[in-house]
């Protein structure tokens, strides 16, 4: 988004197809990127209608979580890399109140996740390096998506699964395939004329493949 003119940009998605507002805090050491941090997330809290869906690019993310709770946050992902303590980052992250989220980078493997899926609110593997966004997205990415939806019901957990990085038109109904719930979409969203209706035929391009995909389903059961 046009980080000079946040206010119109949220705005302008209240409303629109997205269901939450997805917020990258980097901080320059656990990404090569400085994006922004708590006092502006507090502005971007004021003026959402979303709820937001903070993803935390830092180093010792549990130093901050009170704070980013505070700021208006729904959602609190940190990164698997990131976290020697991770169990009790989550317990800290949802002794908050918020839902709970952790992160992986694209080399990181999803069985790592293994001893806590059944603790985690929210999955999100990143299918570009954490850093930069209007990065390509990484194939890859499809069997991640597929082999962690397999870990997450054998492990009786209901972790949504998030995808992050490069995600557009060309790749939303193969990663919904693959078992995807939450797709982040930055540059293909606000790199648009007109945001709000690229949306809209994201969301309309996803029925239609969903509807596709059941009444071949139907027939195969006929
Ligand atoms: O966490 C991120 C990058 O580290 C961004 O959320 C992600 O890259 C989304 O932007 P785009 O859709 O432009 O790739
Ligand atoms: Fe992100």
């Amino acid at each position: 988004a046009d980080f000079a003119n946040l206010q119109f940009e949220i705005e302008r998605l209240a409303g629109s197809a997205a269901d939450w507002l997805h917020c990258d805090i980097m901080d320059g050491r656990f990404v090569p990127n400085i994006s922004f941090g708590v006092p502006v997330l507090q502005a971007i809290g004021r003026h959402a209608k979303q709820p937001l869906d903070v993803h935390l690019m830092i180093e010792e993310p549990q130093n901050y979580l009170a704070a980013v709770r505070n700021a208006g946050a729904t959602n609190i992902t940190v990164h698997y890399e990131a976290c020697p303590h991770l169990h009790r980052v989550i317990q800290q992250i949802k002794a908050l109140g918020c839902r709970a989220g952790v992160a992986l980078n694209p080399h990181t493997p999803v069985w790592l996740l293994e001893d806590i899926a059944a603790d985690l609110d929210v999955v999100c593997v990143m299918s570009v390096n954490p850093g930069f966004g209007g990065q390509a997205f990484i194939p890859n990415t499809l069997r991640k998506v597929a082999a962690l939806k397999e870990l997450l019901v054998d492990s009786g957990s209901s972790a949504l699964i998030e995808v992050d990085g490069g995600v557009s038109r060309d790749n939303a109904a193969a990663l919904v395939e693959a078992g995807a719930d939450v797709l982040v979409a930055g540059n293909f969203v606000f790199g648009s004329p007109d945001p709000v209706a690229t949306l809209a035929e994201l969301r309309a391009q996803l029925s239609e493949s969903e509807m596709l995909e059941d009444e071949s389903e139907e027939s195969q059961h006929a």
